[in-house]
């Protein structure tokens, strides 16, 4: 699959309050085009509520996103799908539907007005099994399959969605390990023909690892943004968790340790 022309994210003052509590203290940033973006910190520090509010799931109460040069409120919601392909932190729990069904509804907003799925359509889909090995499972219903067999699920059908951006909220929750390693592998594949990724991650040493770029949110602000080596630094880490942490590297490998 190759990707339309990747949009940068830019986030302009974006906030959001509720109920008069700050959950995103005003964030200004770009999520440059082509590259993988991590979004990382503590629990509660506001990544998915950034995360939605780039996807135009959530309507900040302050600033504005823009997806390459349009602004994201002016898109509809079948513009937004086109340009954005989301994976939830959770999968759906119930669906009255098998894997193969539920990874085309990926393709929903590339179909024509009649909205229905052609053999092109299929093929994506099967293509997109094949990728997160879910072919054997095709036509097994929803309820019947695993934690991570529906995250992969989640995974596939973004991938027939095919949108130039991907925003993941916790991609790797429920995967194994071969998993992991997979779902990188081909995070960075997409990034190195032109996709745009952004992701929330928990493990450190996987967004050192992987990303091109790294934003640190504790407490609702944005603690660093830049390059890993900038953003994931032992005294800008502990105190986003309150907890102390150490960095080493050797080549691609980065180890973050946490203290006792
Ligand atoms: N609708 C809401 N009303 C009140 N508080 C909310 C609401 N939505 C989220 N919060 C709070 O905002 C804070 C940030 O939530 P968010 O889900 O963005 O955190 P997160 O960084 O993704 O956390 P985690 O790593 O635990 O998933 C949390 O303290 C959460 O309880």
């Amino acid at each position: 699959m190759t990707p339309p022309d990747a949009p940068a994210l830019r986030a302009r003052g974006l906030g959001y309050a509720v109920r008069g509590r700050t959950l995103l203290a005003p964030v200004s940033a770009e999520l440059p085009a082509g590259r993988m973006t991590a979004l990382i910190g503590p629990n509660g520090a506001g990544k998915s509520t950034l995360l939605r509010l780039l996807a135009g799931l959530l309507a900040p109460t302050a600033g504005t996103v823009s997806v390459g040069d349009t602004p994201l409120a002016a898109l509809d919601d079948a513009g937004r799908a086109r340009r954005i392909g989301w994976l939830p932190q959770f999968p759906p729990d119930r669906l009255p539907l098998d894997l193969f069904d539920y990874v085309l509804l990926g393709r929903r907003p590339s179909l024509g007005s009649f909205g229905r799925a052609g053999p092109a359509d299929a093929a994506r889909v099967q293509a997109a099994l094949a990728e997160f090995g879910l072919q054997a499972l095709a036509r097994r219903p929803w309820h019947s399959l695993s934690g991570g067999e529906r995250q992969r699920a989640g995974l596939a059908r973004l991938a027939a969605q095919d949108a130039p951006l991907w925003l993941l909220d916790e991609p790797t929750n429920h995967l194994d390990l071969k998993h992991q390693a997979l779902l990188f592998r081909v995070l960075r594949r997409e990034v190195a023909q032109g996709r745009t990724v952004v992701a929330v991650l928990h493990d450190l040493a996987q967004a050192a690892r992987w990303a091109d770029h790294v934003l640190l949110l504790a407490g609702g602000h944005l603690l660093a943004h830049g390059a890993p080596a900038d953003a994931l630094r032992p005294e800008l880490l502990g105190r986003a968790y309150d907890w102390p942490v150490s960095v080493s590297r050797d080549g691609d490998h980065w180890q973050v340790s946490v203290g006792q």
